[in-house]
């Protein structure tokens, strides 16, 4: 284990069993659909890959690179997209991939822009989901994991760009932060 963590939260193998469970909710809904993947990096990625390789139905992959936390354990509240998609979401199904649903100031920012653009449908997946730190009104469509107040890394989870590449979910020790 990674020495700046003081516990596993999700194994590989917890991550893995819940996307294959996961995936099977999602072929329920978009069955007979072909539905775009919208990474939200640069978390999100593992997770996103995993993912669609995981569902039975046709996935187009796009990504955005937007971000509201920098180096920081605290959202500073406003959306900073320093990449937008590539491709037009009108008349798509979209389904936005998430690492964490936390403050939920950067989903809620992020569903406002694309809301705008008129697709045909718009829902979230996350594979983690703070709901005690919630500051907006939003809930994901699918959610992997529900967990207490604290700042985990790894699976694409990073602290100041670090810990994204560890395969397991784990809680960072706190004097990692405290002493920065
Ligand atoms: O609900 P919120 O409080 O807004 O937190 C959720 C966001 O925080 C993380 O991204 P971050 O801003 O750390 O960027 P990253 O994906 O590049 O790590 C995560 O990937 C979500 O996008
Ligand atoms: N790494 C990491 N990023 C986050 N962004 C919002 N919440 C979290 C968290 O608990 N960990």
């Amino acid at each position: 284990m990674n020495k700046d963590i003081s516990k596993i939260y999700f194994s590989a193998e917890d991550i893995k069993v819940k996307i294959t469970e996961m995936a099977k909710e999602l072929d329920a809904v978009y069955e007979g659909e072909e539905v775009l993947f919208v990474g939200v990096l640069k978390g999100s990625l593992p997770f996103f890959v995993d993912l669609a390789r995981c569902v039975s139905f046709p996935v187009m992959f796009d990504f955005i690179c937007a971000s509201s936390y920098g180096s920081s354990t605290h959202s500073s509240g406003t959306l900073k997209i320093t990449k937008d998609l590539s491709t037009s979401v009108e008349g798509k199904n979209v389904l936005v991939v998430e690492d964490i649903l936390d403050s939920g100031n950067t989903l809620f920012n992020l569903f406002a822009h694309l809301s705008k653009q008129n697709p045909k449908s718009l829902k979230l997946c996350c594979l983690l989901d703070k709901p005690s730190r919630r500051e907006r009104d939003i809930k994901a469509d699918f959610t992997g994991f529900t967990i207490p107040d604290e700042f985990v890394v790894g699976y694409g989870l990073d602290y100041a760009e670090r810990y994204r590449e560890l395969p397991y979910i784990g809680i960072l020790k706190s004097e990692v932060y405290e002493n920065r």
